[in-house]
């Protein structure tokens, strides 16, 4: 049995900083990692998914661009290009991950999926590799999630895909049936439009579940107007067609003939595959439970990312490391801004509109549409609102909700200032440059309306 002084599980957003801080400190330090260096964000998340976007956002420009003047041409997309463009970008990405943790002195990086039998004493945790067992007091986990497949039946019988699979084609499908109207659901399901596959979303209950209604009429305007079939549903069965698949839906309504289907209903957490030994606490959701400090219930263990349940992103699982890189930094107080990579993107912060209700607060909103937004009318973009909610009696800025251009930069400035604890009226004050998105920012909070 080899001894560690530390053990870190999973090489995705959170662990590979923490492994080479660890080793840099002169601790003898082993990173696993089952897949590849660079974990969900990396390899099928965050970044091939922007970077096809990035192609899909310029043929949709593209086709638009005799509104402002310019002639293309027909315009036409070559989707192999385009995703080879992406995997060309994130295999670069990933081999400067994987160069950097091989220079790192002291640090052993292993392939292999772990298990973890933990000690509850807390000074001799196992974690076992490809048949080889190390001991640690410390255990750092960084293990993410997955795709979560829910049970519809005969599923399991036809060609499904993930995120993983989808970013593998190498030819557009005909038409992308897309179970689940979240964020993957909604940011793919624009993307295969724009590049000219029909798509149709099975939404559920409806697409973007946790926002204000009016932004989720705003999306769907958006969306529909493209061409996106989105329908308020679920599907039933699944059964294979002579070219793809059919299904059909829990209202009993037409069902759809598709050529692919993308299963884009939530994620699981990848701590089953850590086997039935580990002895964390989780909570009724399957997360890890933690302390302000990522500290597990079992002493010595700490668990960072997606797997605590206190983050979905990966600025989230990031930050995580620099948390506990940085004591006395804690979790506890970290506002989360987060954005919808849709065009154009949702940016978000706190409260929306149901929240602030139910907050029992004195609530004064600031609205503007984006129609009436300078800079958005200035580039021919504007669909979407500005909404910043504030508490009348403290002052504070309680959140915001910005869906329109750039939403997911300007949307930052409101998380700043909740962060450093700044009220609304410095906003308001503050001067701001013409013609942006964010000038809006300070105006609308000079006229502000009770919340009805
Ligand atoms: C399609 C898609 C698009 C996304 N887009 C965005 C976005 O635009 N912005 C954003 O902020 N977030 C986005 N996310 C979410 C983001 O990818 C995750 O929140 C982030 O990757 C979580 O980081 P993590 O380190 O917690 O886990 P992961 O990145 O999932 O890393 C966990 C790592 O642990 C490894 N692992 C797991 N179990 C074991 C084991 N037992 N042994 C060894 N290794 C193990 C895994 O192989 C993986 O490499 C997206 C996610 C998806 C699926
Ligand atoms: N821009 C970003 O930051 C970004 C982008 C993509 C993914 N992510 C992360 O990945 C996570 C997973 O994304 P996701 O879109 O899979 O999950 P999600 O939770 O955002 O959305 C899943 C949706 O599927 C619906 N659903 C569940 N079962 C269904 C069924 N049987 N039929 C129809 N609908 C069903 C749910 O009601 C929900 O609305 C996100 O929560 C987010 O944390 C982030």
């Amino acid at each position: 049995m080899t001894e560690y002084d530390a053990i870190v599980i999973g090489a995705g957003q959170a662990g590979p900083g923490v492994a080479a801080a660890l080793a840099g400190d002169g601790q003898r330090t082993l990173l696993v990692e089952m897949e590849q260096v660079g974990g969900t964000c990396l390899n099928h998340g965050c970044r091939p998914t922007k970077a096809l976007r990035a192609s899909a956002v310029i043929a949709h420009q593209a086709r638009r661009a005799s509104e402002y003047g310019v002639h293309t041409g027909e315009v036409t997309v070559d989707f192999p290009a385009a995703i080879q463009r992406v995997h060309t970008m994130i295999d670069g990405m990933r081999q400067g991950l994987r160069d950097w943790l091989d220079g790192v002195d002291g640090l052993d990086l292993v392939s292999g999926t772990a298990t973890l039998v933990g000690d509850p004493a807390g000074r001799a945790h196992q974690v076992t590799v490809g048949g080889q067992t190390h001991s640690t007091g410390k255990v750092y986990l960084d293990v993410g999630g997955r795709a979560a497949v829910p049970g519809i039946d005969g599923l399991d019988a036809v060609d499904h895909l993930t995120e993983v699979e989808l970013l593998q084609l190498t030819e557009l499908p005909r038409h992308l049936v897309v179970v689940g109207g979240g964020y993957i659901g909604l940011e793919f399901g624009q993307m295969f439009r724009r590049f000219g596959a029909e798509v149709t979303i099975l939404a559920g209950s409806g697409i973007a579940g946790r926002e204000d209604p009016d932004v989720v009429d705003a999306l769907t305007e958006v969306l529909t107007g493209e061409g996106v079939s989105i329908r308020n549903t679920r599907p039933q069965r699944v059964s294979r067609t002579d070219d793809g698949l059919r299904v059909e839906l829990s209202d009993g309504s037409e069902p759809v003939v598709g050529s692919h289907l993308l299963v884009a209903t939530g994620r699981h957490s990848n701590l089953d595959l850590l086997g039935a030994d580990h002895g964390l606490e989780t909570d009724e959701r399957g997360f890890v439970t933690i302390g302000p400090r990522f500290e597990t219930s079992l002493p010595g263990v700490w668990a960072l990312g997606d797997v605590n349940g206190h983050g979905a992103f990966t600025h989230t699982a990031y930050q995580d490391s620099q948390i506990l890189l940085s004591p006395p930094r804690t979790v506890t107080d970290r506002v989360t801004t987060y954005a919808m990579f849709t065009d154009p993107p949702l940016g978000r912060v706190g409260m929306g509109l149901t929240e602030a209700r139910a907050s029992g607060r004195r609530v004064l909103k600031a609205e503007v549409p984006m129609s009436s937004v300078s800079r958005a009318q200035l580039e021919g973009e504007t669909a979407g609102l500005m909404r910043v909610l504030v508490d009348g009696d403290t002052e504070e800025i309680l959140g915001a909700t910005i869906l329109g251009l750039q939403a997911d930069d300007v949307v930052q400035i409101i998380g700043l200032a909740i962060q450093a604890g700044i009220g609304y009226p410095t906003v308001r004050d503050a001067l701001p440059i013409h013609p942006t998105v964010a000038e809006f920012l300070p105006s609308i909070l000079g006229s502000l309306t009770p919340l009805d």
